[in-house]
């Protein structure tokens, strides 16, 4: 497999000029569906309520048959979610428009681009195959210089279809013109992996398979499918956050230190990790799980199950849970296994990234109660940093008991939206997945899709509020507090 060469990143963002702010335009491609109601629009409200982006319009598109009226009614309701509500955010809703067009046509693609103004970054809230047909024929068409792209995740169907998206991106913007949003890496807990290890001394020197013994990345939801079978029944957990989300979580928790945040840097050392991740021993059947829940109840809420939502192909068999063990073939990681999993209409609601320390070397005889190892967790809802370990507890000092230290995260100005909307329209990719980066994720999962595909690991079942099946591969080893 070829993948594309990593890019310059030579980002710079662009400074107003001395007439004031230059004017700059977000044309929302998608603006009727539903994460630019739930996500994106209350992102960009509560950054345009800081000030921020002063010369910022927006022209919302999408096939709905919209006026302006009926998409500043959208604009100002998705707003008032976050509070978004001031001076700076009516005058935006004011001034916005909508232009219906189908994004996969040269014409209607014309006179959107003829409809903005000043430096143009386009925003692709699409599903993935109109995606590539928009870009394609953007292609045709030609966009006006410094143009920057939002590609929204999955990047791609697949490894190839991925590669063949970079390819015509490349003909259409320089790669530090394109942001691929993965919206995890615009959390301020996620982002907050970097201050962490390479701002501390205590944690860094340790982090290595001298040390750990595991490190599980685990994104649990009480969510079910919320009525997205359109887009979720074709993808389903492995490429929704695996693929997506979780690798990017991988990169941070085991990238080494970059000299500087700078998006070259930072996206250099992250390329580097993953394109040293596979499948645990090269075997998708043994490493991995996929299953799919039936019906139950999760926090009071009665789900049916996903087999009978409305809009799914059972035949399918798209799970709303995987597990994946990985292994970082690189001198820090040999022989630690990484654990990811994801999964729909838990019980749990554990969203965290857990590192597990081997044992002591010896610990002396007559100290007792210290089967459980040590772990530093980083939760990302609560957004918390925690660590596991073994003290004297009440009585007797020669007993340890584990205790949990806790401390919680700053939140971030932002949400996740606000964060890398920010990012792009200032011109500064840091937040951004790279081309190749893109690529390799997919090449790191394709191995396991291959096999789901081929019937060679079975499809499992678990009841919605339940924690999931129960051989799941991030089962508690023998003194260990595990998953549970
Ligand atoms: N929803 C979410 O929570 C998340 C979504 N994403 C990603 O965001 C992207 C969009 O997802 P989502 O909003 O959920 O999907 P939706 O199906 O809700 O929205 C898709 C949008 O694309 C428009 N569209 C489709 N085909 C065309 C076309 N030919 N021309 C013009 N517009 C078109 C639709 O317009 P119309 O409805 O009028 O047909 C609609 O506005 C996907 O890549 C998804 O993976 C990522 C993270 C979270
Ligand atoms: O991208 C996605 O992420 C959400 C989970 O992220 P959160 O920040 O909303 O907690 C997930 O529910 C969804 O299926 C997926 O598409």
């Amino acid at each position: 497999m070829t993948t594309s060469p990593p890019s310059a990143d030579n980002s710079v963002a662009e400074r107003p000029g001395p007439g004031g702010p230059e004017p700059q335009t977000l044309l929302l491609l998608g603006a009727s569906g539903d994460l630019a109601e739930r996500l994106l629009l209350p992102g960009l409200g509560r950054l345009v309520a800081t000030g921020a982006q002063p010369g910022l319009a927006l022209i919302g598109s999408g096939r709905a048959d919209w006026d302006d009226e009926r998409w500043r009614r959208h604009v100002a309701e998705s707003f008032a979610t976050v509070g978004a509500d001031g001076p700076r955010e009516t005058e935006l809703v004011r001034a916005t428009r909508y232009l219906r067009a189908d994004v996969t046509a040269d014409e209607d693609l014309r006179r959107l681009l003829a409809a903005c103004q000043g430096q143009l970054v386009i925003y692709f809230a699409l599903p993935p195959v109109i995606t590539a047909r928009a870009a394609a024929a953007l292609a045709r068409i030609g966009l006006p210089p410094g143009t920057r792209l939002m590609l929204e995740k999955p990047f791609g169907t697949d490894a190839e279809s991925a590669r063949s998206l970079n390819e015509l991106l490349a003909g259409l913007v320089p790669e530090d013109q394109v942001h691929r949003i993965d919206h995890f890496l615009g959390k301020s807990t996620v982002v907050n992996i970097l201050g962490l290890r390479f701002a501390n001394r205590i944690f860094e020197p340790v982090l290595n398979a001298a040390h750990v013994a595991c490190v599980d990345i685990v994104f649990d939801e009480a969510l079910g499918l919320e009525g997205r079978a359109g887009y979720y029944d074709g993808a389903g957990t492995l490429v929704d956050m695996v693929q997506s989300h979780l690798l990017q979580v991988l990169a941070l928790m085991a990238m080494d230190a970059p000299p500087s945040l700078h998006a070259r840097e930072l996206r250099g050392r992250k390329a580097q990790v993953l394109r040293a991740t596979r499948v645990w021993d090269g075997d998708p059947v043994r490493w991995s799980r996929h299953a799919r829940y039936t019906a139950g109840e999760v926090n009071g809420r009665r789900l049916p199950a996903y087999a009978d939502e409305p809009g799914v192909d059972p035949a399918r068999g798209t799970e709303t849970l995987a597990e994946v063990v990985l292994a970082v073939d690189t001198w820090r990681w040999a022989g630690v296994p990484f654990r990811l999993r994801s999964g729909k209409a838990l019980a749990g609601r554990r969203k965290e990234a857990v590192v597990t320390f081997r044992q002591p070397p010896r610990v002396p005889t007559g100290l007792s109660g210290h089967e459980q190892p040590d772990r530093l967790r980083i939760g990302f809802g609560p957004d918390q940093l925690g660590l596991d370990i073994n003290i004297n507890g009440p009585g007797e000092p020669l007993e340890l008991d584990q205790v949990q230290l806790v401390t919680h995260f700053g939140p971030g100005d932002l949400p996740p939206y606000g964060e890398v909307l920010r990012g792009a329209l200032d011109g500064d990719p840091m937040l951004s997945v790279r081309g190749d980066t893109a690529e390799e994720c997919w090449r790191i999962v394709e191995p396991v899709l291959e096999a789901w595909r081929a019937g060679a690991v079975p499809l499992q079942e678990y009841p919605a509020g339940s924690r999931g099946p129960a051989d799941s591969l991030l089962a508690p080893a023998p003194g260990e507090g595990g998953l549970h």
